[in-house]
C-alpha cells in the first residue's frame, strides 16, 4: 500500500518534476494477478487496480489492520469500472458479472470480496476508488447504457468528448463517491479545458486507451501557478481541491474520474477562464 500525504499548494509549487510525480502520480495501477492500492490522506480516498489473470484476486483480510477496522469495507464504499475484458466480482458469495466498460458500486459492509476474469487471454482490469462511508447503499452494477451521458466540446477546440456518469445521484445513491468515464472523440486532444477547481471535492483521474508511444500532458496546480505531469497509459493523477485538472494528449484517449468530498454535485465547479491562467 502506497500512502500519499496531503500537500499544501505552497509546498507543491516548490517541487521539481520528480517531486510532482512522487506526490501526485500513480505510475503502476495494474499489475497481473494483483491488487494495487494508493491511500491518499486527501479526503481518505483509496485508488488502485485489480487485474486477475491466472487466478481470482481478493481483498486481503490483512487490509483491515492497515485501516484500523475488521475488514476493508467495514466503513467504506467502493466503486470500480472495468477497462479490460469481461470479469466478475464475488461479494460474500453473491456474484456480479462485469463486462468491459461496465461499473460496479459496492456498498459498505461487503466482507469477503474477490474478483476474476472470464478469459485469462483478455483479463479484466478493474479500476477502483474507495471512500469512507456513513451508511450502506445497495451494491449495483451499472452498464454504459444506464450511465447518465452527455457530449460536450467541439472539434474546433479539439475537446469533443462524451462524459458517462456511472456513480452520480441521478443514477444511484452512494455516500460520497462520484465516478465516471470521459471518452475523447477521434481528433480531439483536450479534456476539461476551459478548466476548473472545486474546493468542495478532490478528484483522481486515470488516463487510458493510450498507445505506448502516446502521452497526456496533465495540467495541475493553482490556476495562476500551473504545472504539468507527463502521464502514460493506465496511470492516475491525484488532484487536491486547490488544483486544476485538465489534460492534452498526443492522441485522443479516455479517462476515468472519481471524486469524494462535501457533495456529489457534478456542476459545482469553480471555472477558470483560459485568459486568467498562468
Ligand atoms: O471531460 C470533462 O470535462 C470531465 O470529465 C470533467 C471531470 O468529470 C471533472 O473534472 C468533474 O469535476
Ligand atoms: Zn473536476
Amino acid at each position: 500500500m502506497d500512502t500519499r500525504q496531503a500537500i499544501h499548494s505552497d509546498h507543491a509549487r516548490t517541487l521539481d518534476t520528480a517531486g510532482l510525480r512522487r506526490e501526485f502520480l500513480v505510475e503502476e495501477v495494474f499489475r497481473p494477478d494483483a491488487l494495487t492500492m494508493t491511500y491518499s490522506h486527501i479526503d481518505r480516498i483509496v485508488v488502485g487496480g485489480i487485474m486477475p489473470v491466472t487466478a481470482p484476486v481478493e481483498l486481503p483480510a490483512s487490509l483491515g489492520k492497515s485501516y484500523g477496522v475488521a475488514y476493508f469495507l467495514e466503513r467504506r464504499e467502493m466503486g470500480l469500472i472495468n477497462i479490460g475484458g469481461p470479469g466478475w466480482a464475488e461479494l460474500d458469495g453473491a456474484r456480479y458479472e462485469i463486462g468491459s466498460e461496465e461499473a460496479l458500486y459496492i456498498g459498505l459492509g461487503a466482507r469477503e470480496v474477490r474478483f476474476g476474469s472470464d478469459d485469462p487471454a483478455r483479463p479484466a482490469k478493474f479500476y477502483y476508488n474507495s471512500a469512507p462511508a456513513h451508511r450502506q447503499f445497495p451494491t449495483r452494477r451499472v452498464t454504459l447504457a444506464e450511465a447518465a451521458s452527455v457530449t460536450l466540446g467541439d472539434a474546433r477546440t479539439a475537446n469533443r468528448r462524451t462524459i458517462h456518469k456511472f456513480f452520480v445521484p441521478d443514477v444511484l445513491p452512494t455516500c460520497q463517491l462520484s465516478m465516471g468515464m470521459t471518452k475523447l472523440a477521434e481528433g480531439s486532444l483536450w479534456n476539461t479545458m476551459p478548466c476548473h477547481t472545486h474546493e468542495r471535492r478532490m478528484e483522481v483521474y486515470l488516463y487510458f486507451n493510450l498507445a505506448s508511444d502516446a502521452a497526456v500532458f496533465h495540467l495541475m496546480g493553482q490556476p495562476q501557478e500551473t504545472r504539468h505531469i507527463v502521464v502514460h497509459n493506465e496511470q492516475a493523477v491525484i488532484s487536491p481541491s486547490w488544483s486544476i485538472h485538465s489534460g492534452v494528449g498526443t492522441t485522443n484517449y479516455t479517462f476515468i474520474w472519481g471524486m469524494v468530498g462535501e457533495n456529489q454535485t457534478f456542476d459545482d465547479m469553480d471555472h477558470v477562464a483560459v485568459a486568467d491562467m498562468r
